[in-house]
């Protein structure tokens, strides 16, 4: 990685051109509608209780309650290492990955869009459920945003590869509650190598930098034997 490419909000800017139109990303319906709903639930709940503590909430009830939705899942869905096999299987990373999936609880969810510069962007504010320092984004929290984001700006970019290395610098204090930034481009290529930039800000302000190198590789998809995915292919 290279030690000269710190970079301000500007350069970045410069470095990506003036248009930042974004351009639209073919969606992936899923196959059961209320499954995206069953899902926006569970986010709520997952908001929800992230200020459980010191709430007047009678949690007995409420711990009981979830435990009966929680058990009726369960005996209905399959195990996780028969969903993994399905996973690969239609829809591929796109719809359940904790970052933007729309099948994944855990995603805040981060919804990009690709813009003509070749650059990802995404607009996000994040809750307590993500807090690192006091009143601020968890920095493991940036750093898994930022990394799915560079595999997206990878895939934009007509590039794939897995992380092989990324480092981030932290520069300001990342806040919760506030519309942050994110934006990913593809900096350098050579052979199998893509070295992808990132930044946040949080208004003009930069909070985090970013660099990643990816190397074209694939592994073996579960339950496809002799298949191997390059996991920027998404969808099957
Ligand atoms: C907005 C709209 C976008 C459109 C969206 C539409 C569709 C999207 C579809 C799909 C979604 C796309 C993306 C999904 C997003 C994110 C995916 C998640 C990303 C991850 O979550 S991914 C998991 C973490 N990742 C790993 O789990 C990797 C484990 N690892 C390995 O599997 C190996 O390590 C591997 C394969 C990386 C390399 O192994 P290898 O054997 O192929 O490579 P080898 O060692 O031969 O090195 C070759 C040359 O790279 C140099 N090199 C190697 N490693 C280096 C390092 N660390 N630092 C500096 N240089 C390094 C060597 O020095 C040599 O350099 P040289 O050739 O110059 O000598």
């Amino acid at each position: 990685m290279r030690d000269d490419e710190l970079f301000s909000f500007e350069d970045a800017r410069q470095r990506l051109g003036e248009s930042f139109d974004p351009l639209p990303v073919p969606a992936i319906p899923p196959a059961d509608p209320d499954l995206d709903r069953v899902v926006v639930e569970l986010r709520r709940l997952r908001d929800a209780s992230a200020a459980l503590a010191m709430s007047e909430v009678e949690l007995g009830d409420i711990a009981d309650r979830l435990g009966e939705v929680a058990s009726l899942l369960e005996s209905r869905v399959a195990g996780p290492a028969d969903r993994l096999e399905t996973m690969w299987k239609g829809a591929g990373t796109r719809r359940s990955n904790p970052v933007s999936g729309p099948e994944n609880p855990i995603a805040p969810p981060v919804d990009f869009v690709g813009c003509d510069d070749g650059s990802v962007m995404a607009t996000v504010t994040l809750g307590p459920a993500y807090q690192g320092p006091p009143g601020c984004v968890h920095g493991g929290i940036s750093a898994l945003i930022i990394d799915h984001m560079m595999g997206l700006a990878n895939h934009w970019g007509g590039r794939y590869g897995m992380t092989a290395h990324y480092e981030l610098d932290y520069r300001s204090p990342t806040p919760l509650l506030q519309p942050l930034t994110f934006r990913c481009w593809v900096h350098e290529v050579d052979g199998r190598k893509t070295w992808t930039h990132g930044t946040i800000h949080a208004g003009d302000r930069l909070c985090v930098e970013a660099r990643g190198l990816f190397l074209e590789a694939s592994v073996p998809v579960p339950g496809q034997p002799g298949t191997r995915s390059t996991v920027a292919d998404g969808s099957q």
